[in-house]
């Protein structure tokens, strides 16, 4: 019996949606799921056990982050991902291809993998398929993603046919240097919004049956019509018996269009990072708790929400806290927003076992005006 079987409950009639509980060795996750970004080894702001009471189950760092600092072998020492976040659910970690162009410095990729400099020290280091495997084993998450090359949504299509081709070349290098039968290591697709790469890209990769496959290259400055095309005709070409994973998505309207097209699992920083900065999403659209319409507001945040910001305080206090720039502020936002989307995931899991994916769609859009 596999570490991490995926069973299908229910797939919707009106759409592509699916609903299914995938075993890992840290627990089952029912999806589709999203998972809160906690890059450097912590959800900015939150306790695992504040983390756990917005309903997230399963969470993702990174690569790129953790290897710089504190590194793979001290967290290792330190006991691996699941001990040094004191989480007891699964963890995904990213390949650490995607920060580097998005962080580092002065980065260059050659056919051997990626050299480039530590936008912390300006330290110089490379990331190779082999050593992206190597530090995803020190880190220790149930779920990691093969080193790829995920070109800008401008690229030209040759640029775009060479980076799925480099990535169909990686993923084999990483196949061959992984050794932990612990982790589920997962292709990532590759392609722009071109059907005939993501085709490409993405039969390419099942000959190697990874135990779950990525969408990558999206949410990359793409217009999001674009990225609901793309994934229409990517996602019928992966296992229906996989769960899909659709990386660095996104909005609440994206996490409803992505299921309605076949995608079980997503992450983004969306939620956290909107929440640091007052940002807030109910279930009335977007809240911007700066907003002097707030000032002496004493309703709730969200009417419908169970977590602490909005069954404790204000609307006007939790203003104040952003105009003081007090930390639990931030702190509250997150617990909200991330409670926002968990709640948003069951609704989609429900309406799926119920078989109405297109109408929860409607409901949810009338309401958010
Ligand atoms: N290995 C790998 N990792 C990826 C991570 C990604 N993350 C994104 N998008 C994140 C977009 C993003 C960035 C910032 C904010 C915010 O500040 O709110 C929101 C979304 N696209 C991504 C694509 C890939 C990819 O092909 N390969
Ligand atoms: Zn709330």
């Amino acid at each position: 019996m596999s570490k991490f079987a995926f069973t299908l409950l229910a797939t919707d009639p009106t759409s592509m949606a699916r609903a299914g509980l995938w075993e890992t060795p840290h627990g089952t996750i029912e999806t589709p799921a999203f998972m809160p970004v906690g890059t450097a080894g912590t959800v900015k702001g939150l306790t695992p056990d504040q983390l756990a009471a917005t309903g997230a189950r399963k969470i993702l760092a990174n690569t790129y982050h953790l290897a710089l600092r504190p590194g793979p072998e001290v967290v290792a020492d330190l006991g691996g991902l699941h001990r040094f976040f004191d989480w007891s659910g699964p963890i995904l970690t990213d390949s650490g291809g995607f920060q580097i162009f998005s962080l580092a410095k002065l980065s260059r990729m050659t056919e051997e993998g990626v050299t480039f400099r530590s936008h912390l020290d300006g330290s110089a280091l490379n990331l190779t398929p082999e050593k992206a495997m190597s530090i995803q084993e020190f880190l220790g998450a149930d779920v990691i993603m093969c080193l790829d090359e995920c070109p800008p949504a401008d690229a030209p299509e040759e640029h775009i046919l060479r980076a799925v081709d480099r990535t169909t070349r990686w993923a084999a290098r990483c196949r061959e240097a992984h050794q932990r039968s612990d982790q589920a290591l997962f292709g990532i697709v590759q392609g722009g919004t071109i059907e005939s790469l993501r085709i490409r890209s993405a039969e390419a990769l099942l000959p190697f049956d990874f135990p779950g496959y990525a969408v990558g290259g999206l949410s990359v400055g793409e217009p999001p019509p674009e990225m609901y095309r793309t994934l229409e005709f990517t996602t019928p070409v992966l296992p229906v018996q996989k769960p899909r994973y659709l990386m660095g998505v996104g909005r609440p309207i994206d996490l409803i269009e992505g299921v309605l097209r076949g995608i079980d699992l997503f992450d983004c920083v969306m939620p956290t990072r909107n929440g640091r900065n007052g940002m807030a999403f109910t279930s009335t659209g977007p809240v911007r708790l700066k907003n002097a319409r707030h000032l002496r507001d004493t309703g709730p945040l969200d009417a419908e929400c169970p977590c602490q910001a909005c069954q404790r305080f204000s609307r006007g206090y939790l203003r104040h806290l952003f105009m003081c720039g007090e930390m639990l502020g931030p702190i509250l936002l997150t617990l909200h927003n991330l409670t926002f989307y968990q709640r948003l995931m069951k609704g989609l899991r429900e309406a799926i076992l119920e078989g109405r994916g297109h109408e929860f769609r409607a409901s949810q859009l009338a309401r958010w005006g």
